[in-house]
């Protein structure tokens, strides 16, 4: 295998990417060129959402081919583009056969909720202290639990779970890969409306229903299918859908249930609060790296 490195500014990332797997490269990825050094910009983003720059200002663009070849003849039509006066090559060099899928399992490990409960890829041995464990593999959809907002509603379900016997209908609003349905269930859920806008996040939650031999508990489907109120709500998305969400989300929750909100940066607080003063009195139940958690209870 030989990589072929291209430098360039943000503006080109995209037209350089489109043209090295145009040109058949067998992977393609972009990286700070400036990464590690005094010129690195950090860029932040919240989760689901683009970041607020485009991209890094000088990228690396790294492209794989099977031969020395091919990655130079590649580099050679691409230098020879119009749009390519600011494209430089860095390098073309041999990189070592690697065994893709044990490198991408090798970065996500076993996730602990409480010392009880964690989350466990497929590949790997559950923890010996591990009572209760979900088992999910990174797909497409949000929520592997190494995000802070989903270990966060985690975590309120496993020290609620003592509530567990009311939960005879629960509502997991934006399920994503369905992590948090599925832990509502593994603590005693019966029966959980798991919705999503994005048809793929309903897929990807009926398949890891089925892994965690939970299927016939949850129902995963576009956010029409929540209707009545429930005992518990969950919603993990992000501050300014949450706000617009406030009224319907609110009407869901039951006399005598909970709400509980993530997706919240610590500053977005004071407006949260304030959007659903109307309804329900929001409280900062949890934190962990600038995230918060928001409950209400709504009394029986
Ligand atoms: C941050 S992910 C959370 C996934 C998972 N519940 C978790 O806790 O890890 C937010 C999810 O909400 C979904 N979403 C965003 N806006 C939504 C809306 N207005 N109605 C329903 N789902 C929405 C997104 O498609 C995404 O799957």
């Amino acid at each position: 295998m030989h990589e072929l490195v291209l430098i360039c500014g943000e503006d080109d990332v995209e037209t350089v990417s489109d043209a090295l797997m145009e040109l058949d490269a067998l992977a393609v990825s972009v990286e700070d060129a400036d990464a590690d050094t005094d010129a690195e910009k950090a860029l932040f983003g919240e989760p689901g959402m683009p970041a607020p720059k485009g991209g890094w200002q000088r990228s690396a663009v790294r492209a794989l081919f099977p031969s020395e070849a091919d990655a130079t003849e590649c580099a050679t039509l691409i230098l020879a583009q119009d749009w390519a006066t600011n494209v430089h090559v860095q390098t073309v060099q041999q990189v070592p056969e690697q065994d893709w899928v044990r490198l991408t399992q090798s970065q996500f490990a076993p996730v602990e909720i409480t010392p009880e409960f964690w989350i466990v890829p497929s590949w790997h041995e559950a923890p010996a202290q591990a009572k209760k464990v979900m088992r999910l593999d990174p797909g497409l959809a949000f929520g592997t639990g190494t995000h802070p907002t989903t270990r966060m509603c985690l975590r309120w379900i496993a020290k609620h779970a003592d509530l567990a016997p009311g939960w005879d209908r629960v509502l997991d609003y934006g399920c994503g890969s369905g992590i948090l349905a599925i832990g509502a269930a593994l603590h005693g859920a019966r029966a959980i409306d798991a919705v999503d806008i994005d048809p793929a996040a309903v897929i990807s939650t009926e398949a890891n229903a089925s892994a965690n031999k939970v299927p016939s508990i949850i129902k995963a489907a576009l956010p029409d299918a929540a209707q009545g109120e429930y005992p518990l709500v969950l919603a993990n998305i992000l501050a300014t859908p949450l706000r617009l969400l406030a009224p319907l989300l609110c009407a869901h929750v039951a006399a005598g249930g909970h709400l509980v909100l993530a997706g919240i940066l610590e500053r977005q607080a004071d407006e949260l609060k304030e959007a659903y003063a109307p309804w329900l009195k929001l409280e900062v139940s949890d934190s962990e790296e600038g995230w918060i958690l928001m409950t209400a209870h709504r009394a029986a």
